[in-house]
């Protein structure tokens, strides 16, 4: 298969100063594999982005949570892609759920973003999923191939790119999905790749899971074919993220 096995940590909207000292000293310390084995890529709120950064381990690399859909300028709050390739932040996060239902981030608004910052240079965590209503009603397929889909078509190169499932019913909740269900999804997303893309991207592009994963579902989640790692919230906050990291090995 090849793909290098990815792990992700959305810190999302937390920390103190102390609190990021303390999740650092973690990150330095914990045995982990190899860069061989496994992709590590913490996600600061903006605010630590510099000061993590410089205080993690080379083999730990950053993202920003979001970034501007083009050039910075009159935008007040916003930070922009240029910005963060600027600081030397290589990877960013992009169409989080959290940001697709509270701030209303269409899928199409999504895909200019991806595009803008794979422009810049940036590398991309391009997130899809489903809530539980659309789930329920059968449509997690439809779902996440219109969030895809709205991406494809405005990209072209797929190399910097990660695609994280993340099924918004298992977001917070701790009801992580099932292995069997995070592979079904991953598994129709490469098909879907296959078939809308090329067979080449569909077979390089990681794609990863993210809902409630912790130091004790990672593994049987990691051990599935499609699943490429993970993308984790709550739990890249604690020691348990090192266990995480290590779950492929
Ligand atoms: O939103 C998530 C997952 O969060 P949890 O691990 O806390 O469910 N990742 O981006």
């Amino acid at each position: 298969m090849g793909r290098k096995f990815f792990v992700g940590g959305n810190w999302k909207c937390n920390g103190t100063t102390d609190q990021v000292d303390k999740i650092v000293k973690i990150l330095n310390e914990g045995q982990i594999a190899s860069t061989d084995v496994v992709e590590v890529v913490v996600s600061p709120p903006y605010v630590f982005l510099p000061v993590v950064k410089s205080q993690l381990r080379p083999e730990i690399q950053v993202a920003a949570q979001n970034c501007w859909v083009k050039k910075g300028g009159a935008f007040t709050g916003e930070v922009s892609a240029e910005m963060l390739v600027n600081l030397g932040v290589p990877w960013v996060i992009l169409g989080h759920s959290e940001r697709r239902s509270l701030l209303g981030e269409s899928n199409e608004f999504v895909g200019d973003k991806v595009a803008y910052a794979l422009s810049q240079g940036l590398k991309v965590i391009a997130c899809v999923g489903e809530t539980l209503e659309q789930r329920e009603s059968g449509s997690t397929m439809d779902v996440v191939a219109a969030q895809t889909k709205a991406i494809a078509e405005r990209i072209k190169d797929w190399t910097n790119v990660v695609v994280a499932y993340e099924p918004v019913w298992a977001i917070g909740t701790g009801k992580v999905a099932t292995p069997a269900q995070a592979q079904e999804v991953h598994e129709e997303l490469r098909k879907w790749l296959a078939a809308n893309v090329s067979a080449e991207v569909a077979e390089s592009t990681r794609i990863i899971y993210g809902g409630s994963v912790t130091g004790a579902n990672c593994k049987e989640l990691a051990a599935k074919p499609d699943v490429d790692g993970f993308l984790v919230g709550g739990a890249s906050l604690k020691p348990e993220f090192i266990d995480i990291i290590n779950s492929a090995t």
